[in-house]
């Protein structure tokens, strides 16, 4: 099989049990996926929310903060319980993990680090420096960060797993009604506007920031996926074109 770039960004949602609490199980999950997908042969890299979510407890809130100050703050709590989960569960795979905590002016500067731990077959796993940059935390941008990140290490497939199956034309929350795109060749500026920001409890940005962020992946040459699934053959799955969501961009024989 050809040796794909392929990019996984999974967000709080699809890290968190029904208290918003970091959930290990379902974390070991999309490692042993990660980890099939790199069985297969491809290069994996991650980009993983889930600092916030998983520092609440430590700090003592009940539920998502509110103000920055404590976002941050649970996540600089939150960041080193999330890797050194992620670390524990990729050892299982024989699997190295690396950090990397970026912001939006410096994540260019990665690309040399990434593309070293790539060749030696280490699993970047990249968030936002979220204790020290504030923007991010504000307006959601780890979707929008792994577009560029996607962009800039060339990658083939940018995976966006969420807590929701896929795009709808209207939030699936508010309107049960509201039909699924299963494929769209581009983000068109209608469905920018129709997209809302309201997201999960645990979520920022809602589909609004990952329809932003599959257009500009797109417009960076990589064919993006937002969606859900279970088990270890998801990422797998995804990749074949059978992944239960939204397929973006020109149709190949991969993916879409
Ligand atoms: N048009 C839409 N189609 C699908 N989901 C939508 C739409 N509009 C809003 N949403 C909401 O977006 C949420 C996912 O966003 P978010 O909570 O930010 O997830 P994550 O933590 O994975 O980034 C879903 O739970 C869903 O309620
Ligand atoms: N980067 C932060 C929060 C960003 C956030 O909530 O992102 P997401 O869950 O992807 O909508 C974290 O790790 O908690």
């Amino acid at each position: 099989m050809e040796k794909k770039r392929i990019v996984v960004k999974i967000g709080s949602s699809s890290l968190t049990d029904e208290r918003g609490k970091l959930s290990i199980e379902k974390l070991r999950e999309h490692v042993d996926a990660l980890a099939r997908l790199k069985q297969d042969g491809h290069e994996v890299i991650l980009i993983s929310s889930g600092a916030v979510a998983a520092g609440c407890t430590s700090m003592g809130y009940l539920s998502r903060p509110d103000t920055v100050v404590d976002k941050q703050s649970a996540a600089a709590v939150g960041q080193s319980l999330l890797l050194q989960a992620y670390a524990d569960e990729c050892r299982k795979h024989s699997i190295v993990a690396a950090q990397l905590l970026l912001t939006k002016d410096l994540y260019k500067n990665a690309n040399d680090t990434i593309s070293k731990l790539l060749e030696r077959n280490v699993m970047p796993i990249i968030n936002e420096n979220d204790s020290v940059s504030v923007k991010e935390l504000t307006f959601g941008d780890n979707d929008m960060l792994s577009a560029l990140v996607s962009g800039l290490v060339h990658a083939d497939f940018l995976m966006i797993l969420t807590d929701i199956n896929g795009i709808y034309r209207d939030n699936p929350r508010t309107n049960p009604q509201a039909q699924k795109y299963l494929y769209l060749r581009e983000i068109p500026d209608h469905l920018v506007e129709a997209t809302s920001s309201a997201g999960s409890d645990v979520g920022t940005g809602g589909m609004k920031s990952k329809v932003e962020a599959a257009r500009t992946a797109l417009a960076l040459g990589v064919q993006v996926f937002i969606g859900s699934g279970t088990g270890s053959e998801k990422l797998v799955d995804i990749f074949q074109g059978k992944g239960d969501g939204t397929y973006i961009g020109v149709k190949t024989k991969m993916g879409v």
